[in-house]
């Protein structure tokens, strides 16, 4: 069975925010983003910096996949960033707003550079219209490139979009950069709901960003885990009805034959692939401990 690294709830939080730091150690995230962009005043870089560094290399984060955001190429952070995030070496870095394979070549080479472990990955973030047009020659740049990551404030904005339910503002990117992560093989992450207190609405883009094809969301708030989850996670009836058809595909087969049904629907072979992601991603969440 297929090895699968769940993703379905990956949580940001301040790198200079420290309660949130230590919080996050036992919250049920599959992976956090300990974040020195946007979430970081100029004047808390050097001490965010430090603080992110020390709490990834910590070990502390169990189970979690542990990335560092860096500031964007173009700021006078960056090159420090990328330099404390390679010598902290965590799971990936996570670099905003790039919008090219060329930017994605000098990343890989600044990071051998920097004395990066091999383990540390490249998570890129898409977030202009630039790299919407060019997603898939940025996800497809380098093998270190493992995850697309939306970035739906950045884009919403350079957009000049309005946020609005349904997100049908966005969805023409939001697509682009799924073909672009499923064409490469690579991963994809959906972008953050920023209204904390809006549960319900928040699950409804959760259940959107899964039927899109999704492997899971970015979150700002502890209370959005446990929907994230559950929305990402494939349900008990999911993984029945995946059975089902492995079942009744092999059972056709044994039989000479190359398609079954199942509750009367046509089951082919790209159908029981399907539904051994379905199960290797359900025992892959399950092995995890939750
Ligand atoms: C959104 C927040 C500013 C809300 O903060 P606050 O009102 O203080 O939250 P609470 O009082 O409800 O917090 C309750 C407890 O939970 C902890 N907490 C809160 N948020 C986090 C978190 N993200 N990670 C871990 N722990 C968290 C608090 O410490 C409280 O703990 P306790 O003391 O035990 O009660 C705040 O949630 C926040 O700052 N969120 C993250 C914001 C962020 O990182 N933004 C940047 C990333 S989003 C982005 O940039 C997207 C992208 O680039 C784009 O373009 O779209
Ligand atoms: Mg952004």
């Amino acid at each position: 069975m297929t090895t699968i690294r769940p993703r379905r709830s990956v949580l940001y939080m301040p790198g200079a925010n420290e309660r949130a730091l230590e919080k996050a150690r036992t919250l049920p995230a599959d992976a956090v983003i300990l974040d020195l962009e946007d979430a970081v005043a100029p004047d808390a870089k050097e001490q965010a910096r430090e603080r992110v560094c020390a709490a990834a290399a910590s070990g502390a984060y169990g189970r979690r996949e542990v990335t560092i955001r860096v500031n964007a190429v173009d700021t006078e952070w960056h090159d420090a960033d990328l330099h404390a995030a390679a010598q902290a070496g965590p799971d990936a870095v996570v670099v905003p707003k790039v919008g090219s394979a060329r930017e994605v070549h000098e990343l890989e080479r600044a990071l051998e550079l920097h004395g990066a472990p091999e383990r540390t990955a490249i998570w890129a973030m898409v977030e202009t219209p630039a790299a919407m047009l060019r997603a898939e020659e940025i996800a497809g740049a380098s093998e270190r490139l493992t995850v697309l990551v939306m970035g739906t404030n950045d884009l919403a904005k350079e957009l000049h979009a309005e946020f609005v339910p349904g997100r049908a503002p966005l969805l023409g990117g939001l697509s682009l950069c799924l073909l672009a992560a499923r064409a490469t093989g690579k991963a994809i992450l959906d972008g953050v709901y920023n209204d904390v207190s809006d549960l319900a609405g928040f699950e409804a883009e959760c259940v959107q960003g899964r039927q899109f094809g999704f492997d899971g969301k970015t979150l700002i708030h502890p209370s959005q885990l446990e929907p994230c989850n559950r929305v990402f996670a494939p349900s008990a009836e999911e993984v029945a009805r995946s059975r089902q058809i492995i079942e009744a595909f092999e059972q056709a087969k044994a039989e000479g034959r190359g398609v079954a049904t199942v509750h009367g629907r046509m089951i082919e072979n790209l159908h029981v692939d399907n539904a051994r992601r379905i199960l290797a991603l359900a025992d892959a969440i399950e092995s995890a401990g939750e």
